[in-house]
């Protein structure tokens, strides 16, 4: 990174990046740095591959069908999956198989990641159905895909917005220096209620990058109306959060990037629901919210940003279950504020 001067990069690489030494340190407690780049690039292309075979319908067809009638196919979304499990569960697996061996002991008050988490229920309650190896390399797979990509894509698309507003990325830009006396010190999560128009950003950016095409279905268990609709029992239904975000009632010419939006009605932000809501809304939304707010305001705090290449709102994979932006690259030129 650049630390003087500047530096181009490709904006999907840094990202992903940066997201995967998060989720990999709060899975197995280890980051990725530049001489161990190559185990995550592993994973990351495993899970690629993934995202390219698993379409919207396949979440929509039942399992029998794709199993049955596109066997094929069944196979190779079982294969990408086994080996993706593989790759991103390796570190967790050794240590697993330390503590099996006796080699390694879980300390209760000193618990590193959520590998020594699972290890401790497996140490205090032995194996059973829920707790066991597979079911670990499998959570640690589900965290991955479900952490990793998503809130790289959000930064990507947000990134890619702000190139192409510069005037919205200067605002934005100055509310933070504000905030933190011209950047003597570091934006905090405690700043978040200082900061009304970078929350407005981020909220802009959720609802415009709405990361997965098809959202998780639920089943219906009795005969309900629905927007005055009769929907039977045992229907599968899902709230298409990607079509709520560009509802014309709700958000005047929704397919603007405009932050303003918020700031001239407070209801609006919670509006924007890019995690679900209910039950069985996001998992990871604390986590992903302070992502974007500490690596979107400090990025903007320490460099000025220039776009090299194109920059386009295509989206690559469009019928994939979760988006992918276009790849851009940008410049990342540090500034010295102190
Ligand atoms: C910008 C980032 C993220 C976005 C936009 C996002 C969005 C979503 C959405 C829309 C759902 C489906 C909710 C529903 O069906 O009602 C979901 C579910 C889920 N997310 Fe996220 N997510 C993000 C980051 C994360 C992170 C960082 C993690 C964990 C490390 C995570 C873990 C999960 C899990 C496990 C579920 C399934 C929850 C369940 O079915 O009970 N997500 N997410």
């Amino acid at each position: 990174m650049a630390v003087n001067g500047s530096t181009v990069t490709k904006a999907s690489d840094f990202f992903d990046l940066t997201v995967g030494s998060i989720i990999n340190s709060i899975l197995v407690g280890k980051r990725f740095e530049e001489n161990t780049k190559h185990e995550f690039l592993v994973i990351k292309n495993a899970l690629d591959k993934g995202f390219e075979v698993f379409t919207a319908f396949d979440m929509i067809l039942p399992v029998w069908f794709t199993k049955y009638v596109l066997r094929k196919h069944f196979d190779y979304i079982m294969k990408v999956n086994d080996d993706s499990k593989d790759f991103a569960a390796r570190d967790a697996v050794e240590r697993y198989q330390k503590f099996k061996s006796g080699s390694y002991t879980v300390d209760e008050n000193d618990l590193d990641d959520y590998t020594d988490a699972f290890l401790l229920k497996i140490q205090q309650e032995g194996e059973n159905e829920n707790f066991n190896l597979e079911s670990l390399k499998t959570m640690i797979l589900d965290l991955w895909i479900t952490g990793q990509e998503t809130t790289s894509t959000t930064l990507v698309s947000g990134f890619s917005h702000l190139l192409m507003n510069p005037h919205i990325m200067d605002k934005a830009k100055n509310e933070i220096l504000k905030v933190t006396e011209n950047g003597s010190r570091y934006l905090t999560l405690e700043d978040r209620p200082s900061t009304p128009y970078l929350n407005a950003v981020i909220g802009e950016v959720q609802r415009h990058a709405s990361v997965l095409n098809i959202n998780f279905m639920r089943y219906n268990y009795e005969p309900v109306i629905m927007g005055g609709h009769p929907v039977d029992g045992g229907c599968l239904v899902s709230a298409q959060l990607g079509a709520l975000h560009v509802n014309e009632e709700m958000f005047e010419n929704p397919y603007d990037f405009d932050p303003e939006r918020y700031m001239n009605n407070d209801n609006l932000l919670p509006q924007t629901i890019p995690f679900g809501l209910g039950k069985r809304s996001c998992l990871g939304e604390a986590l992903a919210r302070s992502e974007l707010y500490l690596i979107f305001g400090n990025l903007l705090l320490r460099y000025q940003f220039r776009p090299h290449g194109t920059l386009s709102s295509l989206e690559l994979n469009p019928f994939s279950a979760a988006k992918k932006p276009y790849k851009m690259e940008m410049e990342f030129i540090k500034i010295q504020n102190e």
